[in-house]
């Protein structure tokens, strides 16, 4: 029986790429600077404190991976583990560092192309799409139109939101029309459409925007607002086929998990799991132990390193949140079987002391781990797509267009 479960630590960078500079994130490096931060007791809450402690990260080879990829084995970790997987670390060929880029390259369908960006950090949005999206939704207008962090301009803009009815609209560096809506006043089921409205108008405008995003949120004032796991993500298509398209072409599984579904436009997938969470999305996962046939792919999006506390810049909540997932990772490591395949890895870095809010452009660590696998390092991967390929071999599936196998 074979199957692979594919845990992707959404924005858990390994050190700054060699081409980051272009992006303005040379010497960034999210791994290696929350455990710098907690070896200096930087990174302390009231639910951890002192080094950062990944014993189980550790012994796959994630902190080996980080000191190979920036030269700098990550403080307070324990360099002496001998890794028990394959481990390396991987260069993204995509143009941009954003969450469908990063996950589509690494199942063999790089992003070549330059996305459409919303650069303007104030009046954003060209008015001929808002006019489109105010006259076709029947809105009373809207608010933001503008560069924002999506829990900040809730603090600022939530309140008028509910007293006016008018959506907030924002973006970010990413490729993204974001849309924040408060759930009971404005209503879930209208916001999804609204989305869906502004994802059609932008595919028809020919803006190229890779996402656009429902942010719904509860709550009655500043400073209560609360975003909700009610988020929901409409992405266009991956450009070529990928690893998940093959597996289900060939009669295969997906089993996308979280996120997953949304990120590839539902391509590919057989099952989507809704879960919301580290906790509920370590549960889901690992209840596919028993229940994954022959054949299929697990995959897992664990947004909250990159939701909750990269994009928030919240260090100690970055590394609290490490140190949970390490603490769950022997539940399925202990109860694999002869023919499962673990992989770990990111979808581009998120280094939370980093300046601004923005994703920042890394390494992403690669790691195989299981029987039919020889430990050891595989050093440097030209394009996350290896990843995609060696999955592809090990499944028998016909071969990517990008990447090159290391199994
Ligand atoms: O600040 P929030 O809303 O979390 O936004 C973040 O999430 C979006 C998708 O990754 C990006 O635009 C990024 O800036
Ligand atoms: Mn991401
Ligand atoms: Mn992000």
């Amino acid at each position: 029986m074979r199957r692979s479960f594919i845990l992707m630590m959404d924005s858990l960078g390994i050190g700054a790429a060699a081409d980051a500079e272009r992006f303005g994130d040379a010497g960034a490096n999210t791994l290696g600077h929350i455990a710098e931060a907690c070896a200096a007791g930087r990174a302390n809450n009231e639910r951890r404190h002192g080094p950062l402690r990944l014993p189980n990260l550790t012994k796959l080879g994630l902190a080996h991976a980080c000191g190979e990829a920036c030269g700098r084995f990550p403080a307070g970790l324990d360099a002496s583990l001998v890794p028990v997987a394959a481990y390396g670390h991987a260069q993204e060929i995509s143009s941009g560092k954003d969450t469908p880029s990063g996950h589509w390259e690494l199942a063999g369908s790089p992003v070549l192309f330059d996305w459409g960006y919303f650069r303007e950090p104030v009046n954003s949005f060209p008015a001929e799409l808002l006019d489109t999206l105010v006259q076709k939704a029947k809105l009373p207008g809207y608010l933001g139109n503008c560069h924002a962090s999506g829990t900040s301009v809730l603090d600022e803009l939530g309140a008028e939101h509910m007293r006016s009815g008018k959506p907030i609209f924002y973006t970010s560096a990413d490729s993204v029309f974001q849309i924040a809506c408060h759930e009971e006043t404005f209503g879930l089921e209208r916001l999804y459409g609204l989305c869906q409205l502004a994802r059609d108008e932008l595919t028809a405008g020919g803006y190229n925007i890779g996402r656009v995003i429902a942010r719904p949120f509860i709550g009655s004032q500043p400073g209560s607002f609360q975003r909700t796991g009610n988020r929901h993500d409409y992405a266009v298509e991956p450009p070529m086929p990928t690893l998940l398209d093959k597996m289900k072409d060939a009669g295969g599984e997906v089993i996308a998990i979280g996120k997953i579904s949304d990120i590839y436009a539902g391509r590919g997938v057989t099952q989507s799991i809704k879960a919301t969470g580290l906790a509920e999305l370590w549960d889901a996962t690992l209840a596919q132990l028993s229940r994954a046939g022959d054949q299929s792919i697990v995959f897992t999006n664990f947004v909250d390193f990159d939701s909750a506390y990269g994009h928030r810049r919240d260090v100690a909540g970055y590394a609290e949140a490490l140190e949970y997932f390490d603490r769950r990772l022997p539940e399925l490591l202990e109860r694999l079987g002869p023919g499962d395949l673990v992989v770990l890895t990111a979808d581009h870095g998120c280094d939370p002391t980093w300046s601004g809010t923005d994703h920042t452009r890394e390494y992403v660590p690669v790691i195989f781990y299981g029987k039919p696998v020889h430990a050891g390092s595989l050093g440097r991967r030209e394009t996350f797509a290896d990843l995609g390929q060696s999955l592809a071999t090990y499944h028998g599936l016909p071969a990517l267009e990008y990447g090159h196998s290391f199994l």
